[in-house]
């Protein structure tokens, strides 16, 4: 299509200028672009610290748009409602956006898009958010990829094509639709834990995503391979906060990794490799999206698991108050910055479903709820592979001992230092900082005794081997 109506372009998980398919594909049809964002049920359902992290991210796109002359329009409602009004608004001819793969953002726009070609819009949803949709990659047999090795071996040498250029100029309308004030929508309404507090841990936009990925791959990179599984060292990208609101693009991210590759950075293939962890991620909650709500091996519905998630043991895991520096370092650290390292997801996540034998869901749901880096599709992997319920996943025998690995990937207590204040004559501002941004009904004070352990580890390893052994895992 070309002619002079302007295109409307509905921004989801997409809030970036450069590598942007569906908004070079707005400006090429000729007319004023209006990039829109609709508060509607996805987003309403957040959990308080992503939907916090969203409303920064909105009003850095809004920034990074004004900055070109363009505007960000903001609208309440049902999507197609609120489509339908703009383009009646607008005289609008197109909407573009692009893809995303959970089954109910797929139902969704499959009405969406149904619904505005019945009335004469032309609809186009785009690529953006994978580098390997889903129905792209198929095994050998046909049908889709549950185990990550062979699936890593199918895409390695595939062609990426080049990231895209941002546009120069996004054509603008003489007149702009009106949009709701994002403070209206109190995005950080439910933030319990200070927003204050978690702010500076947040590299919120494409620049700041874009000056980390440069960092990252120019130096860090080289050392990702053994550096990645400490977290008391800064050796990650840091950047799944940006991937999964598509303030970088993975094209962008998969680029510079092999940049960084052919240049001799030795750790950059096992990086690469993470960012297809993340399309595997996808790939599967395409494919079965029950991994979203139950557990992907069928089989693991017999299995006792404690499925309520006010328990004082559970309330102690959410709360770093288990008597497991481990555990407590991880909880505490993503209670104030919004993210954890992924050696300590892992952890923790074996911690509650195996030590504590609670269900995988519990845990999944407070990670969406504290998770700054929300994403649901790696989110549900991640649980389902921990709890050993889910494909490729850790074997229900392996139950991580939070004290080995301490002495194995934080040997100086670099990271229990960072995050746990008591019983330390000087605490570190990080750890009193985690007494500063709980509520106060948690009652917490950085002068109490650290938690004697709730439970003794080899005792909670053999209950949960023995209720594995029961049902014949
Ligand atoms: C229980 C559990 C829950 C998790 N929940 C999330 C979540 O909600 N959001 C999220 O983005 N990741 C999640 N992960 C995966 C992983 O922990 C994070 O992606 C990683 O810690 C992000 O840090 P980084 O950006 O520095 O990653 P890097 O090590 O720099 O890796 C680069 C990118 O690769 C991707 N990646 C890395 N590891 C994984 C992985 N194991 N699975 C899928 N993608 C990966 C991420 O997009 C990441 O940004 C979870 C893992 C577990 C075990």
């Amino acid at each position: 299509m070309s002619d002079d109506k302007p295109t409307i372009l509905w921004l989801r998980r997409d809030l970036r200028l450069a590598d942007h398919p569906a908004l070079v594909a707005a400006c090429k049809n000729g007319g004023p672009v209006i990039p829109v964002f609709i508060h509607d049920e996805s987003v309403a359902t957040l959990g308080a610290a992503p939907k916090w992290r969203l409303g920064l991210s909105l009003a850095e796109m809004a920034r990074a748009l004004e900055g070109k002359g363009s505007r960000l329009i903001l609208r309440m409602g049902d999507p197609l409602d609120v489509l339908r009004a703009l383009v009646a608004e607008t005289g609008a001819g197109a909407v573009h956006w692009s893809r995303l793969y959970d089954p109910q953002s797929i139902e969704r726009d499959k009405r969406v898009k149904s619904a505005l070609r019945d009335e004469g819009v032309d609809a186009q949803s785009h690529a953006g958010h994978l580098m390997f949709e889903p129905w792209t990659v198929e095994t050998k047999t046909g049908g889709y990829y549950k185990v990550y090795s062979p699936m890593w071996r199918a895409v390695k040498d595939r062609e990426v094509a080049a990231p895209l250029a941002a546009p120069a100029t996004i054509p603008t309308p003489d007149n702009w639709p009106e949009s709701d004030a994002l403070e209206d929508w109190k995005m950080s309404a439910a933030m319990r834990r200070g927003a204050a507090i978690c702010a500076p841990y947040q590299r919120v936009g494409e620049a700041a995503a874009m000056e980390r990925l440069h960092d990252f791959t120019g130096d860090v990179i080289a050392d990702y391979k053994d550096d990645r599984n400490l977290p008391g060292v800064d050796g990650t990208s840091g950047l799944s906060e940006n991937l999964t609101l598509g303030e970088i693009s993975p094209r962008q991210c998969w680029h510079a990794g092999q940049r960084a590759l052919h240049e001799g950075a030795k750790g950059a293939e096992t990086w690469i490799k993470e960012l297809v962890w993340r399309e595997f991620a996808y790939h599967l909650m395409y494919h079965t999206p029950h991994i979203l709500t139950d557990n992907w091996r069928r089989e693991w519905s017999a299995f006792p698991w404690n499925e309520n998630g006010d328990t004082p043991e559970v309330l102690a895991w959410k709360q770093g108050r288990t008597g497991v520096p481990f555990v407590d370092a991880a909880m505490r650290e993503m209670y104030v910055t919004g993210r954890m390292h992924n050696r300590a997801r892992m952890i923790v996540a074996s911690y509650l479903t195996k030590h504590l034998m609670t269900h995988w869901r519990v845990g999944l749901e407070w990670f969406a709820d504290c998770l700054t880096d929300w994403d649901m599709a790696s989110n549900a992997m991640g649980w389902q592979w921990a709890a050993g319920c889910g494909p490729d996943a850790a074997p229900y025998f392996r139950v991580f001992n939070p004290e080995t690995q301490l002495d194995k990937f934080d040997a100086k207590r670099v990271y229990t230092d960072r995050w746990i204040a008591e019983g330390q004559a000087e605490p570190s501002d990080t750890a009193l900082s985690y007494f500063a941004a709980v509520p106060k009904r948690w009652s917490l004070d950085p002068q109490d005794k650290y938690p004697e352990p709730l439970l003794d580890l080899a005792e909670g390893r053999k209950r949960a081997l023995a209720a594995y052994g029961d049902r014949g895992f």
